[in-house]
C-alpha cells in the first residue's frame, strides 16, 4: 500500500517562550492607587448594570494604542475630565491593545509593539501592562477588547471593563474566559448584525466553565471559573453601515434579553458600523443614545467612541503624526472634549 507522504514541515513553525504572567505582575506591580481604581471603575459598571447607579458609561479613547507616550498624552487630559464629570457619568478609557482583524494587518501593541512585523510580543505585554499601572494611577479606570485568551492572564488586574468583540462574541474560548474575568464584561452583536450570539454569549458566560488555560507561573492547567454575573449586550452595528442603535433596534433588543432571562443592559458603540465608519458622526449617535436615554430608555447605560489626539488615521509609516489612529478613524481630542462636556450638561 502507497504510503501518504506528508509535506508539512512542522520545523517551519517556531515557538518562543515568553515570560510567565506573575514576572510581569512583579515588575510592574499594581499601586495602591491603581488597585483603588480598578476596583471603584467595576463597581461603578456593576452598579449600573444592577441600576444602584443612574449615571451614564462613556468608555472613549484609540481604537488602538501604538505609541504608548501618546496614550499617556490622552489619559492625562480624560482623567480629571473623568473626575469632574463624576456626578452625571462614569468615564473609562478605552485601551485597546490586540486588534482582530478581517483579513490581515497590524495587530495591536502587544502582538507587534514595534510595528515592523517583529511580533515581540513580550515586550508588547510589557508596554501594555506598564501603560495600564500607569494610567490607572492616575484615578481612571480603563476598559479593554479581550481578544486572546492567554493575554488577559498578564493584565487582567488591571482591567475594569472588559469587551468581547464582535468577531469573537461565538467562539467557546471567549464565553469561558470571560466566565471567569473579575470584571464586568461586554459580547458585542456579530459584524453581520446579529444579536442572537451576543445573547448566546452572555448566557453562557453567566455560566461556570472549566477550560483549558495557564496559571501566574505560565504553567498549562484546567481553568475553572464560577460564571460572570456581570455581563452586558454592547450593539455596535451591522454590516459596513447598518447601525442598531435607533429606538426600533434597541427595543428589539431590550426583547431579545428579556426573552433570553438576560439583564436589559446595553452599551452602543457609537462607533464602527454605528457611525458608518465615520468618526465625525460619532457624537451625533452618542448624544442620540443619551437622548433616547433621557426619554426612558433606561436599558441604555451608555456609549463607547473611538477617540485620539488627533482625528482620522494614518498608514504605519517612518514619519507618523503623533497621536493618530493607526487602525480606524477616530474623533479628535477637542470634539471627543467638547462632547464630553454636551453629554454631561445633557443629564
Ligand atoms: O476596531 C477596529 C477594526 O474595525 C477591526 O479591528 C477590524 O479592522 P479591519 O477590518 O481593518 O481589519
Ligand atoms: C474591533 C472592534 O470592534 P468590533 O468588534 O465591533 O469590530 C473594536 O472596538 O476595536
Amino acid at each position: 500500500m502507497d504510503k501518504i507522504a506528508d509535506k508539512r514541515d512542522e520545523s517551519a513553525v517556531t515557538r518562543t517562550v515568553l515570560p510567565a504572567p506573575a514576572v510581569l505582575r512583579e515588575e510592574f506591580p499594581v499601586s495602591a492607587a491603581s488597585y483603588q481604581t480598578v476596583a471603584q471603575g467595576r463597581v461603578a459598571i456593576q452598579r449600573l448594570l444592577n441600576r444602584q447607579d443612574s449615571r451614564f458609561l462613556v468608555v472613549t479613547g484609540p481604537c488602538s494604542i501604538h505609541d504608548p507616550e501618546a496614550a499617556l498624552d490622552y489619559a492625562r487630559r480624560l482623567a480629571p475630565l473623568a473626575a469632574q464629570y463624576s456626578d452625571k457619568l462614569v468615564i473609562l478609557m478605552r485601551t485597546y491593545f490586540e486588534k482582530p482583524r478581517t483579513t490581515v494587518g497590524w495587530r495591536g501593541l502587544i502582538n507587534d509593539p514595534h510595528l515592523d512585523g517583529t511580533y515581540d510580543m513580550s515586550e508588547g505585554l510589557r508596554r501594555a501592562r506598564k501603560l495600564l499601572v500607569e494610567i490607572t494611577e492616575l484615578g481612571l479606570p480603563v476598559a479593554t477588547e479581550l481578544l486572546d485568551t492567554a493575554t488577559p492572564d498578564y493584565f487582567a488586574d488591571l482591567i475594569s471593563f472588559g469587551s468581547i468583540g464582535a468577531r469573537t462574541t461565538e467562539s467557546q474560548p471567549h464565553r469561558a474566559m470571560a466566565s471567569g474575568m473579575p470584571m464586568p464584561v461586554g459580547f458585542k452583536n456579530g459584524t453581520d448584525g446579529e444579536l442572537q450570539i451576543a445573547l448566546d454569549a452572555m448566557q453562557s458566560a453567566q455560566s461556570k466553565h472549566s477550560y483549558l488555560g495557564f496559571d501566574e507561573d505560565g504553567r498549562c492547567c484546567v481553568v475553572r471559573t464560577p460564571g460572570n454575573p456581570d455581563v452586558c449586550l454592547v450593539l455596535r452595528g451591522g454590516k459596513k453601515s447598518q447601525p442598531n442603535y435607533d429606538r426600533v433596534s434597541v427595543a428589539r433588543a431590550v426583547a431579545c434579553l428579556d426573552k433570553a432571562g438576560l439583564p436589559p443592559g446595553i452599551v452602543v458603540d457609537a462607533s464602527h458600523a454605528n457611525s458608518g465608519y465615520d468618526p465625525e458622526r460619532q457624537p451625533f449617535v452618542a448624544e442620540k443614545i443619551g437622548r433616547q436615554r433621557l426619554e426612558g430608555d433606561k436599558s441604555l447605560l451608555g456609549v463607547m467612541i473611538e477617540s485620539n489626539l488627533v482625528g482620522g488615521k494614518q498608514s504605519i509609516s517612518k514619519e507618523m503624526v503623533y497621536g493618530k489612529s493607526v487602525t480606524d478613524a477616530c474623533l479628535g481630542w477637542d470634539e471627543t472634549e467638547a462632547l464630553l462636556a454636551r453629554l454631561h450638561a445633557m443629564f
